[in-house]
């Protein structure tokens, strides 16, 4: 048997956290994921809520679930109504999955004040409901709502409501901390006298963040013995969330060692889908899976995982799918930029002029405003700048722009010319765009196209714009990032100006640089200019 089951409640309790939407059909892809990754328990959603999540129930018996089982989730009975009554219950049954879970109140305070009513009818309503769903052969997954909070209040009332359920037959009790306030040191503490008390059922735990300790609580009553973790991918949930299972699943299996996923390097992939499939951004700084978890910036780290891994990383990053980065910024030594270089196939040698100065340059730069750490064609420009491997296609003599805006109801007109020398050969060219800086873009690949068909091939997928504080009494500065494709890589280029025209001038420019640079065709380019064809 597994020593810890995994729960998940993406699907119910992630999608009661703000900005966390899904349509039926969203959550029917997120359970086969689920399934496909191993996880033990899905717990689907709320049949007595929505027709929504009654339809995903209707679906989700059609999927071929290979590992995972299917929980709906509700309440007890309402108060002083029969169970088989209970139009929410009955619900639950015919949702007809192999696993119920239902929520019950552990604390006195919601018996009387949220419920209004008796603390003997509330257990009355937990053991009536956890029977009634076992008489229907469901596994019961009792949910013991606020436990932490009800035991600290009343610790005999809380263990009485589980005594209800465990007595109704309750597969497993799941204490919630429901307000997210507990400290992993109360809940190694009550999960122990939970255990001594009702040694006949096992227990599990259900954790939110609002303290940023739902995993550390999770992982608190694991060492306590408990044999369930119910959580959410990415953390989603209402909130601050759940506790994350892309973090404690790794916990779990590579810390404590409790095998508990069979492909673990999964687990990254898993927390990308989850974002995409919910149209959320991705998460950089998420432990384990985040983009930068193995990002190493500083060049002494860099410096030392480059000679060691485990110098500067808990885990290989592999065994949970991510890998290792390194980032070149003011903060870097020779280390980040030879190993930059090798990725770009540059040859640099440690200690020699060219990476001294390359780093130089670098900081220097950073200190005007660059910033490398997105952008990662600059830096190659910067490089082969600097290993004399570079080739300068065309030679700029002004650009200009203008946005005009008519008072009669035309639609305003951004313009951009640009004349610049590929060789001998002049070009002077006009184009018009959405925004200036568009149309700058359009005129600058007009009058290259000519030269460099290739560059047809280059698209602009992202502009980013961002106001750098002036100081020492100078002009704040603009910096541009932009990222292009040429549908098979792509890379990010920077431009710093006080004007942000010229800013996006130099990071457009940098970007087909350095494709052409990469695409080697300057050299024969230089010698076969279409002039005669052209004059
Ligand atoms: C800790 C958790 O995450 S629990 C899950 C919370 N999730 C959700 O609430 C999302 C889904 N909820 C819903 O769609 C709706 O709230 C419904 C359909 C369940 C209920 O809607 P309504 O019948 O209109 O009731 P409403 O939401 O206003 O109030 C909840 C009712 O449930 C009762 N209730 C709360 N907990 C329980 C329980 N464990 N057992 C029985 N009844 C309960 C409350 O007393 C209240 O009834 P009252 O106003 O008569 O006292
Ligand atoms: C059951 C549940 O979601 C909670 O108590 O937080």
């Amino acid at each position: 048997m597994k020593p810890v089951f995994l729960y998940d409640t993406t699907l119910r309790d992630g999608t009661q956290g703000e900005g966390f939407q899904l349509s039926m059909l969203d959550k029917l892809r997120i359970a086969e994921r689920l399934d496909r990754f191993g996880i033990d328990y899905i717990e689907g959603g709320w049949p007595g809520s929505n027709p929504k999540d009654i339809e995903f129930f209707r679906e989700a018996s059609k999927l071929d679930l290979k590992h995972a089982k299917l929980a709906a989730f509700g309440s007890t009975r309402r108060a002083d109504l029969a169970v088989e009554e209970d139009p929410q219950v009955r619900l639950l049954l015919e949702a007809s999955t192999p696993v119920v879970t239902i929520f019950g109140k552990s604390w006195e305070l919601h018996v009387t004040e949220v419920l209004r009513t008796t603390v003997e009818e509330n257990q009355a309503m937990i053991r009536d409901t956890v029977r009634y769903l076992k008489e229907n052969d469901r596994e019961v997954v009792y949910d013991a709502e606020h436990f932490f909070d009800g035991y600290k209040d009343s610790p005999e009332h809380a263990l009485a409501t589980l005594e209800a359920a465990a007595e109704g037959g309750a597969d497993v009790l799941v204490l919630c901390d429901t307000n997210g306030g507990t400290l992993p040191e109360e809940v190694l503490e009550i999960c122990t006298k939970v255990k001594e008390r009702i040694p006949g059922t096992p227990f599990g735990i259900h954790t939110h963040n609002d303290c940023e300790l739902g995993v550390a609580n999770a992982v608190a009553a694991v060492r306590a013995g408990g044999i369930q973790v119910q959580g959410t991918v990415n953390g989603y949930g209402e909130r601050t969330g759940n506790c994350n299972l892309t973090s404690v699943i790794p916990i779990l299996q590579l810390k404590m060692g409790l095998e508990v996923i069979p492909a673990l390097e999964g687990l990254q992939a898993l927390s990308y889908f989850v974002d995409d499939v919910s149209n959320n951004p991705h998460f950089a700084r998420a432990p384990f899976v985040g983009r930068t978890a193995f990002a190493h910036k500083g060049g002494m780290h860099v410096n030392a995982v480059q000679k060691l891994a485990r110098s500067y990383e808990h885990i290989e990053p592999q065994r949970v799918g991510n890998s290792q980065q390194i980032l070149v910024s003011e903060l870097s030594g020779q280390s980040n930029i030879l190993i930059k270089a090798e990725e770009l196939g540059l040859k640099l040698e440690k200690g020699s002029d060219e990476a001294k100065s390359v780093l130089t340059r670098v900081k220097e730069m950073e200190n005007a405003g660059y910033s490398f750490e997105a952008a990662g064609g600059s830096l190659e420009l910067l490089i082969r700048r600097e290993l004399g491997s570079y080739e300068k296609p065309f030679d700029l003599k002004e650009f200009h722009t203008s946005y005009r805006l008519y008072r009669d109801g035309h639609q305003p007109v951004c313009e951009a010319t640009v004349k610049l020398y590929v060789g001998d050969v002049g070009e002077y060219t006009v184009a018009e765009g959405h925004g200036v800086v568009n149309a700058l873009d359009k005129a600058l690949r007009k009058a290259l196209l000519p030269f460099y068909p290739e560059i047809e091939e280059v698209s602009l997928t992202d502009y980013k714009v961002r106001i750098i504080d002036g100081h020492d009494n100078t002009a704040a500065k603009t910096r541009v990032l932009v990222v292009s494709s040429d549908g098979e890589h792509s890379w990010g280029t920077v431009g710093v100006s006080e004007n942000i025209i010229e800013a996006s001038w130099i990071a457009i420019v940098d970007s087909i640089d350095l494709f052409l640079q990469r695409r080697g065709v300057l050299a024969t380019k230089s010698a076969d200019t279409p002039s005669a064809a052209r004059a």
